[in-house]
């Protein structure tokens, strides 16, 4: 049996829980339960803190985790980042009210409030600067008006938290994260259940990324039109009944279809189609 540590609260937990959904494994009902099984699957699901998960996969009970890279590198755990899943995108930064610090290169002396204080720690003493963590559970934003601190490092994905707080961020971003699947360093990760875990989770990132397209061309404009749509190991070619004309189809980005449909459009294909794709296995 499989066993997966998933996010039980916080910006992670109902995207992870929508991702293991549509690869096809049950999920908790409801938010007070901590572990359930999947036998049909036979996969166990633990219900962990997001900032706990590494803790738990490095040592080897739970095989696979489900977290944010930041939250992973934060923890130093020896677990590392094997699939990356792209929500809960975000940066981290440093931020401070207008006028304090330009950049890493003037926090010498101050002090910086953060949920984040591994990974804070590491960066400042990377960037050769001497300046003082405090370590704040969530809210940093609002550290800085109370007198904690004169610099927070936190997780920015719109801005507003900072706007709303006065702040602007300085320098470049620390570093930028998503949801990721983990495992323990240097684990195996051709074990057959876990490459199927994979597998299935991968398959969701396609359906989501990629929609199916299928349209009418002449034969004669074929070569214009897969290099419009050259689909991920080329498009499938089949005749049409009528003389001189093909049908293709093909996987294209889901973000490029409207224009992808113009540009064929323009080189004369005509009944082009785009459907999604609800799962697949590459
Ligand atoms: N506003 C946000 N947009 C995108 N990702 C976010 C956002 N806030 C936090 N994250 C990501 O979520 C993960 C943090 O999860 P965690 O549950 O600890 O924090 P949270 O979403 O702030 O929830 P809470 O504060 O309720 O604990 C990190 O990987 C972080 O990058
Ligand atoms: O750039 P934004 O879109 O505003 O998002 C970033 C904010 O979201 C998270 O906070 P959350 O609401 O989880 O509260 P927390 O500080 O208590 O974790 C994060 O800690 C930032 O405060
Ligand atoms: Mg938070």
């Amino acid at each position: 049996m499989l066993r997966i540590a998933v996010p039980n609260k916080g910006s992670l937990s109902g995207p992870a829980a929508d991702m293991l959904h549509e690869a096809g494994y049950q999920q908790r009902r409801e938010s007070k339960e901590l572990r359930i099984v999947d036998p049909a699957n036979e996969v166990e699901f633990f219900y962990l803190r997001p900032r706990d998960i590494a803790i738990y996969v490095s040592t080897g009970r739970l095989d696979i985790g489900i977290t944010g890279r930041d939250l992973l590198i934060d923890s130093g755990a020896g677990a590392e980042e094997i699939l990356p899943l792209g929500f809960a995108r975000s940066t981290f930064r440093y931020a401070t009210k207008p006028g304090t610090a330009s950049g890493v290169q003037d926090l010498n002396g101050k002090t910086v409030a953060t949920s984040y204080e591994g990974i804070v720690a590491k960066h400042l003493a990377d960037s050769g600067i001497d300046a003082s963590v405090v370590h704040l559970d969530g809210a940093v934003e609002t550290a800085i008006e109370l007198g904690v601190a004169e610099v927070i490092a936190d997780v920015v994905e719109t801005g507003t938290s900072l706007r709303n707080a006065g702040l602007e961020v300085i320098g470049e971003p620390i570093m930028k994260s998503e949801a990721v699947v983990i495992r323990r360093t240097g684990a195996d990760t051709e074990e057959p259940k876990v490459r199927q875990f994979l597998r299935r989770l991968q398959g969701v990132l396609v359906a989501r990324t990629y929609v199916m397209m299928d349209y009418d061309c002449r034969a004669e404009h074929l070569e214009a039109a897969v290099a419009i749509t050259p689909g991920l190991e080329g498009p499938t070619i089949s005749p049409l009944h009528n003389e001189g004309w093909v049908a293709v189809r093909a996987m294209v980005p889901a973000k490029d279809a409207q224009r992808i449909m113009d540009d064929l459009y323009a080189i004369g294909a005509r009944a082009i189609l785009t459907t999604a794709i609800h799962a697949c296995r590459l």
